[in-house]
């Protein structure tokens, strides 16, 4: 984010307007103010996005207007090294540039030209695309950022604030497509116990394993959630009822075919095997978003007041 993309215009290359100027030196100077005046109305252009799909987009159109490419293509992994720094190679009407605004190799950026830039155009372009370069950094900053701040720091999953963000989605996209979603609200059992009698570093160490079983338990497409303290979430899109009682059977399934040694980060302390309590809901047509987490929550607490270490399900 220190890198504030600064407009660089080689100004010692222009000629002090004088009377008596060459046609020569008059022509020189036309044509660096009108670079001057295409990068400032790049980065007029790129100021404001911090998405990488949408800065490329536009620098993608800004080329093409200047009639300076017929075609982007920016890729992340792109063979560092293959292209020193920023200076272009000319490959047929394909010029690759490795993206380096600082010390971060942000991947490569292929401009397709319909016929071969003169040198000058060439530099003018490695200017245009250090300009970009600069502003992708900050994009792609700003992106992994918003991905920290959506997930829970102690396990990785998802956290709260996305878990309303993304029911509200699935929910629109459930009714929209009459598709099955199911909820599944899970809560440790007797965890205030656990870190009584383990020690917080054990309690933490089985929220994380718990994470774990969560992630390798479920589909891809399934979005596993820390709803706050020992308490979890998983939507389930496409998935009816049925099928998800069966996911949260095989959750139960993987938790108590672990050793308990697992569950504890210091030796020598009794084995305390954890427990939990599952509640699911099924989304009905109609349901808002409150609607299907606090029937899921009113079978969790149903799960809990039969006995806990049990699904609870809506009939
Ligand atoms: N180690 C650890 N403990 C946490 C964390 N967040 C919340 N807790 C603890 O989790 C415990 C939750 O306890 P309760 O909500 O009383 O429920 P419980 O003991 O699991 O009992 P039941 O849910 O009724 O079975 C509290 O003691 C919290 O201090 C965390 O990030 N790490």
């Amino acid at each position: 984010m220190n890198n504030v993309p600064t407009l660089k215009i080689d100004t010692h290359r222009l000629i002090r307007p004088k009377r008596d100027a060459t046609p020569d030196e008059k022509a020189r100077n036309a044509q660096h103010i009108s670079s001057a005046e295409r990068l400032l109305n790049l980065h007029e252009r790129l100021l404001g996005s911090s998405e990488e799909k949408t800065l490329t987009e536009r620098f993608r159109l800004w080329a093409r207007e200047h009639d300076l490419a017929e075609e982007i293509v920016y890729s992340h992994g792109g063979t560092a090294g293959r292209t020193p720094g920023e200076s272009g190679r000319h490959r047929g009407q394909k010029l690759d540039f490795a993206l380096k605004p600082g010390s971060a190799h942000l991947g490569m950026l292929a401009v397709i030209c319909r016929e071969r830039p003169d040198d000058d155009g060439i530099v003018f372009l490695s200017r245009a695309v250090k300009c970009f370069s600069h502003y992708l950094e900050m994009a792609l900053s700003v992106q992994s950022y918003r991905e920290l701040a959506m997930h829970d720091g102690l396990t990785g999953l998802l956290n709260r604030k996305s878990l309303d963000a993304r029911l509200a989605e699935e929910i629109s996209r459930a009714r929209r497509h009459g598709a099955a979603l199911s909820m599944m609200l899970i809560d440790v059992d007797h965890f205030k116990k656990l870190n009584d009698e383990l020690g917080h570093l054990s309690g933490d160490h089985t929220l994380r394993l718990l994470a774990d079983i969560f992630t390798a338990v479920t589909r891809e497409s399934d979005l596993a959630f820390r709803f706050g303290g020992d308490e979890f979430a998983i939507l389930l899109p496409f998935t009816d009822l049925q099928s998800a009682r069966c996911t949260a059977e095989r959750i139960r399934a993987r938790l108590s075919s672990m050793p308990a040694e697992a569950f504890c980060v210091t030796g020598n302390l009794p084995v305390l095997r954890p427990g939990i309590s599952i509640g699911i809901a099924q989304y009905r047509q109609g349901d808002a978003e409150t609607d299907l987490l606090r029937r899921a929550d009113t079978h969790l607490y149903q799960a809990k007041a039969r006995g806990r270490g049990r699904v609870c399900t809506q009939l």
